[in-house]
């Protein structure tokens, strides 16, 4: 079911065909009420008790979408609740694949409701979506790249919303990559950042999807260090510009010696509760390749 909003004058089309084409529009949410209020996942267990100290992550917040506006992207915010403490990692409450925006069916208690805030900003603005809601999928675990859609079958994310997908998407191929446990999305241990080349965290995907992940892109390895500090977990904004935690020193390097320009922003504080940039981003529109 499509929930239509777009009316030939209102409308207003968002599409994303892949993860690194020029970024267009991103939807993000202040991290004002950011907090490990419940251990959700694996990171989140070591920074529980030091916990996140909102005004800094604020800080560094508005430092990253300052450099999305540099970077000429039109951002929009969605007005962060008190209720809801993981609510800067937009990417996973939705996902724009070809030229349909999906709102997330969330995969943890904590989190559920983020995504009404979605459903009522996409109202708002006059875009269509189709709501999933039978079974838990996250935007983490999702990535386009033209006709084929990678999904994990993860912590969040079930086979049973991948069969709906398929239904819903019957000229693409979906691939679910089955991740092991310990991380929380797809996007942990693996990325894709142009037609031929992605970043993979190899020992968090099994044997079988490695190899054709492997025969299909130029697979660019993240150490365990950093796939701990996220390093997979990247944001292409187009034209080989990509941004990064300073601290992932291995793979920027990996990065620049291929030809990249690695935009450096610090969001430490943030990455303690399990997200990095392309957690705290939900494209809605990409310029198409
Ligand atoms: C790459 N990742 C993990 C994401 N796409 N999202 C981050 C979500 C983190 C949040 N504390 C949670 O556990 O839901």
């Amino acid at each position: 079911m499509t929930i239509n909003l777009e009316s030939e004058s209102t409308m207003m089309k968002k599409t994303c065909t892949n993860e690194f084409s020029e970024l267009k529009e991103v939807i993000v949410c202040s991290p004002i009420h950011m907090k490990i209020k419940e251990i959700i996942n694996e990171t989140q267990k070591h920074f529980a008790k030091e916990n996140i100290d909102e005004s800094l992550a604020v800080k560094q917040h508005k430092k990253f979408v300052e450099t999305l506006v540099i970077n000429g992207i039109k951002v929009y915010g969605l007005p962060p609740e008190e209720q809801f403490p993981e609510q800067v990692f937009t990417r996973d409450i939705g996902f724009t694949l070809g030229d349909k925006v999906f709102v997330s069916h969330m995969g943890s208690d904590i989190r559920s409701g983020e995504e009404e805030i979605l459903r009522k900003w996409l109202q708002e603005n006059k875009t269509s979506f189709i709501p999933q809601s039978k079974h838990s999928i996250e935007g983490g675990d999702v990535l386009v790249d033209g006709s084929t859609i990678f999904v994990g079958i993860s912590g969040r994310t079930t086979i049973e919303a991948i069969n709906v997908l398929k239904e819903e998407l019957p000229s693409y191929k979906i691939l679910p990559i089955l991740i092991d446990k310990e991380y929380l999305h797809l996007d942990c241990v693996f990325n894709v950042i142009s037609p031929n080349e992605a970043i993979i965290f190899p020992e968090g995907i099994r044997e079988e999807d490695r190899q054709y992940l492997a025969s299909r892109y130029d697979l660019i390895e993240v150490t365990k260090e950093e796939q701990f500090t996220l390093g997979t977990n990247v944001l292409s904004i187009g034209s080989k510009k990509i941004i990064s935690l300073p601290c992932n020193k291995d793979i920027n390097t990996k990065l620049r010696m291929r030809g990249y320009e690695v935009i450096e922003v610090d969001i430490s504080e943030i990455i303690k509760s399990g997200g990095s940039f392309r957690c705290c981003t939900m494209p809605l529109a990409r310029a198409n390749r």
